[in-house]
């Protein structure tokens, strides 16, 4: 199983109903994945302000001890916010330098998202107890991406939470498993590739981080990963300006997509999309198989 839900907001006014609404698809699949869940937000006020960037990490330390490091490794003073089990560090520094400044400051915490724009939240536990520790129903923001996992393809600790954010701004939710991720890993390896985990989605968002890096654009990149990976998926890709579905050749997973002049959303199921505001006048279709399905604001 698992469950994979996106929203894309194209009407600013619904910005402040985002986590709301987020919050009621990702638990709406809550069964389809019990062991685990995360979310990317992208564009809260509070957790992304604008004119910093913002790195989201798992650890045990303190927001003062963290705060103390950054400052003396960077000069630059961050916020640290504490979201559920998420640590949120902010500063008005470019992503990478903040992000090689925690892992500087920070080498053993699970560095789970960084960029301009976007707050990466994810924890093990039952997804819906894990929305109400964030607090998602409060957030704002132009578009989020959640999952609901039920393992297959590595254990149930953290680092195997979905979505996989590698890439600035960017990332990747997925339904299924890929079959050839080892081989892949290992040829991304010999390019100096370093994995979080073991999991094979993680391989996935590095394949096609990678491809972005190399300047193709999200739908070449996922046409790639349809030549390259075997197996089965459903998937999600995000980032900054794009929201992406493909699926694969066989296209077992099940996904639907719903859209209005107000929005564009995903989900595994279609019971994740009932709540939207006019989804009785929704264009709603499943997505064909290896098509790569992409928006933009
Ligand atoms: N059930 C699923 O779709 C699992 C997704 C992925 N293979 C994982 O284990 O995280």
């Amino acid at each position: 199983m698992c469950g994979i839900v996106g929203l894309h907001l194209r009407d600013p006014d619904l910005h402040p109903q985002l986590g709301a609404l987020l919050s009621g698809m990702l638990t709406a699949l809550g069964e389809r994945g019990p062991d685990a869940a995360g979310v990317a937000v992208y564009g809260d006020p509070v957790w992304t302000p604008p004119g910093t960037s913002c790195v989201s990490v798992l650890t045990q330390r303190g927001p003062d001890e963290l705060q103390a490091a950054i400052v003396a490794e960077t000069g630059c003073e961050p916020s640290v916010l504490h979201v559920g089990g998420t640590t949120l560090i902010r500063a008005a520094i470019d992503p990478a330098t903040l992000r090689a400044a925690v892992h500087a400051v920070a080498p053993e915490a699970l560095l789970i998202g960084f960029g301009e724009d976007v707050a990466v939240l994810k924890g093990i536990g039952r997804p819906a107890d894990l929305a109400a520790g964030w607090g998602l129903a409060g957030a704002q923001g132009r578009q989020g991406v959640g999952h609901t996992r039920m393992a297959t393809e590595s254990a149930v600790v953290p680092e195997g939470s979905h979505p996989y954010a590698v890439g600035p701004d960017q990332c990747m939710v997925h339904n299924g498993s890929f079959a050839n991720h080892a081989t892949i890993r290992r040829e991304l390896r010999a390019r100096g590739v370093e994995f979080d985990s073991e999991n094979d989605t993680e391989v996935g968002a590095r394949f096609v981080a990678q491809c972005l890096a190399d300047g193709l654009d999200v739908e070449t990149a996922l046409k790639e990963l349809c030549a390259r990976f075997d197996g089965f998926y459903t998937l999600l890709v995000a980032d900054r300006d794009s929201f992406a579905v493909v699926r694969d050749a066989i296209a077992c997973k099940p996904a639907v997509i719903a859209e209005t002049d107000a929005w564009v959303a995903m989900g595994s199921e279609y019971r994740a999309l009932v709540g939207l505001p006019g989804i009785e006048g929704a264009r709603i279709y499943e997505p064909d198989p290896e098509r790569v399905y992409a928006w933009t604001h």
